[in-house]
């Protein structure tokens, strides 16, 4: 039994998804298009990374294979003769979304199927009743944005006026999100989650699945800039989760990032949060200290996503890549013996894409068990076998769900 450590490297797909096409996304592939483009010099930026994608750590766990298995080929500039030390293969997404969301609940053991709401991309997005009753329940002048948008790019282009006028900025995506921008300071932080939680009831009925608080600092003159404070109010999981299943069998579950607000803070036992990447690691490393005998420590690397992956930052993926690479021995020292470490993804967002959305693909399931051997799992129909191959390890009762690969 021992202990499970789940982590998730948000965006981190590996391309080969059968229903691409259904999103637009055939072809897209985030880790072989960061990989091409590192071949062809276009992962250099002075001061950060240069040359092939270098990630030796996830290939010995069977990155490269896996990637084979999605695609067909290995990606170019990786090593796919090395010989896997433990789990390796790739997953599908049986769920109709590509958010974050969907991705997580079903690795956890539940996959979407139903149609989450989503705004349509015009201007205005929103629709009318909704907008009237944000600013008279929310207590706001007005909105701002009401358009599909990229997060950065629209504070950059409304955030004075926001400071001027009040008005909160309000976008989304292809996404079922509702996101709200505003200025920490002129707006307040504590207002903005406020104004969310009101914005969290009147969008139910349309069915969406997050409410985004997106606190910025900054000015006009030196730049906008978000801060750490996001915080996603999720709707609840459709049925009992991974994580409600551990807890009520009297384990622990230990979250790190923002699996917490995925969930909904259903089935969590312990949060713990940071602002990047490394920070998210130290995290990681500090609850499976914390983690006993039959417990979950589940963690979430946001930055691939948020700061590259929707950025369209193949230096900065890349370089964000082979910093978690280079860290990984640090987590593989704790492991315990009989530990079960599995790392995956919840969606793709290929930098290389057009657009700035999140791409349909299947994801890696690479990972250990602490003194057992290489196991080959093939390419899985559902993301789902991740949570029921984790739930078989720690003893607990099936779900309804996928099936174990252990
Ligand atoms: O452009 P930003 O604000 O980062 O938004 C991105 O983050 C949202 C939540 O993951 C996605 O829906 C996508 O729109
Ligand atoms: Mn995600
Ligand atoms: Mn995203």
């Amino acid at each position: 039994m021992a202990r499970a450590i789940l982590c998730v490297l948000d965006s981190f797909g590996i391309g080969g998804a059968p229903d691409a096409a259904r999103f637009g996304d055939e072809g897209g592939d985030t880790l072989g298009h960061i990989a091409s483009a590192c071949m062809r010099g276009q992962g250099d930026r002075e001061g950060l990374r240069s040359g092939p994608l270098s990630l030796p750590n996830m290939t010995a766990l069977g990155l490269a294979r896996a990637a084979q298995l999605a695609t067909g080929k290995v990606p170019e500039g990786m090593d796919g003769s090395v010989e896997p030390v433990g789990i390796f293969g790739a997953a599908s997404e049986t769920s109709h979304g590509k958010d974050t969301p969907s991705g997580h609940w079903e690795i956890a053991g539940v996959p979407v199927a139903f149609d989450w709401g989503y705004f349509p991309d015009t201007v205005p997005t929103f629709p009318a009743e909704l907008t009237q009753a944000i600013i008279r329940e929310g207590g706001v002048p007005g909105i701002l944005g009401d358009t599909h948008a990229s997060g950065t790019v629209i504070i950059a282009e409304l955030g004075e006026e926001h400071v001027r006028t009040g008005k909160p900025i309000c976008y989304t995506s292809a996404d079922s999100v509702f996101q709200i921008a505003a200025h920490e300071e002129h707006f307040g932080l504590e207002r903005l989650y406020r104004l969310c939680e009101t914005v969290r009831r009147l969008v139910d009925p349309y069915n969406i699945g997050r409410v985004i608080a997106r606190p910025f600092i900054g000015d006009a003159a030196s730049g906008f800039e978000r801060t750490a404070n996001r915080r996603d109010y999720s709707v609840l999981p459709p049925e009992p989760t991974l994580l409600d299943r551990a807890v009520a069998a009297g384990r622990r579950t230990l979250t790190v990032g923002k699996i917490s607000d995925i969930f909904a803070h259903q089935g969590v036992s312990e949060v713990l949060k940071a602002a990047g990447n490394d920070a998210l690691f130290d995290r990681t490393l500090e609850a499976m200290d914390k983690a006993g005998e039959g417990d979950l420590v589940f963690a979430n690397y946001i930055d691939f996503d948020s700061l590259y992956g929707h950025r369209r930052d193949v230096p900065g993926y890349a370089a964000a890549l082979e910093a978690l690479d280079r860290r990984l021995p640090e987590l593989l020292e704790r492991l315990r013996p009989d530990d079960l470490l599995i790392l995956t993804a919840d969606h793709g967002c290929d930098p290389t894409w057009r657009g700035t959305d999140h791409t349909r693909e299947r994801v890696p399931v690479i990972g250990l068990v602490k003194g057992g051997g290489s196991k080959e799992i093939g390419v899985r129909d559902t993301f789902a076998d991740i949570g029921e191959s984790i739930a078989a390890h720690l003893g607990l009762a099936p779900g309804n769900h996928g099936t174990s690969f252990l």
